[in-house]
Formats: structure tokens, sequence, C-alpha cells
């Protein structure tokens, strides 16, 4: 690939028409794989294609937080509820259950994922 990053062609200035209504309701960038013309970004200007997958990116990484942040209190209620009933805070078979998913899901490093977000969802209570 031989193109300058820093040209721009007037031609590739206005998004295509697909583009627009592909992303009116969803962050820019997002869905981008499944849109009806994915190799139309190839006569795009790489700058802006590059930008709007960042900003798609950065909103899936706002949402991963997000939702980081909601299993972190879901397992505050499971292990206070536990505990309340004279359980331990931490149950060893279920973390096993939870880093076996995620092995199954993304692999070695789905394991490693799922020992973070253990990390960051016990020891909290
Ligand atoms: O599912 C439970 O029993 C929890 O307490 C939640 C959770 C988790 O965050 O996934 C946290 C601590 C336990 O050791 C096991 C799993």
């Amino acid at each position: 690939m031989t193109t300058h990053l820093t040209t721009q062609r007037a031609s590739q200035a206005t998004p295509h028409p697909t583009e627009r209504s592909a992303t009116a309701s969803a962050p820019a960038g997002v869905g981008k794989l499944t849109d009806p013309a994915p190799d139309r970004t190839t006569d795009q200007d790489p700058e802006a294609v590059i930008a709007e997958a960042r900003a798609g990116i950065d909103a899936l990484d706002a949402e991963i937080v997000r939702l980081v942040r909601e299993r972190m209190a879901l397992s505050e209620r499971v292990q206070r509820t536990r505990m309340a009933n004279g359980g331990r805070r931490i149950n060893l078979a279920r973390e096993n259950a939870v880093l076996r998913r995620w092995r199954g899901e993304l692999g070695e490093p789905g394991t490693t994922l799922a020992m973070t977000l253990l990390e960051l969802c016990r020891g909290r209570v």
C-alpha cells in the first residue's frame, strides 16, 4: 500500500451514501464489517477510514468499561448475599467455570482477560 496518509482526494471527502445510513443510529465505525459493501473503504481517504474506525473503537471501549462496572456490581451483590448467609466471599468452582467459558470463546488470552475481570470483581465486599 503506497497511499500517502496525508493526501486527501476531493472525491473522497464526502462519505458514501450507504455509510451515512448504515451508521445513522450507531456510533461511528460500529457495524462496518457487516455493511453491504465492506470493500468500499478501499477508495476512501485512509486517514478518514482510520479516524472513523478509531471512533468506533473508542465507543466500544467506553461500552466495555460500562459493562465491566455493571459486572462488578452484580458480582458484589452475589458475594454480599453469600457472605450474609454464612458463605465465603470466593467460590472457586464458579471462578473455574467463568475461566473455562472465556477460554472457550477467546483461547488462552480469554483466560487472562477473565482473570483480570475476576480480580476486579472480587475482594470489594
Ligand atoms: O458467581 C459468584 O458466585 C460470584 O461471587 C461472582 C464471581 C465473579 O465475579 O464471577 C466473583 C467471586 C467468586 O469467587 C466467583 C465468581
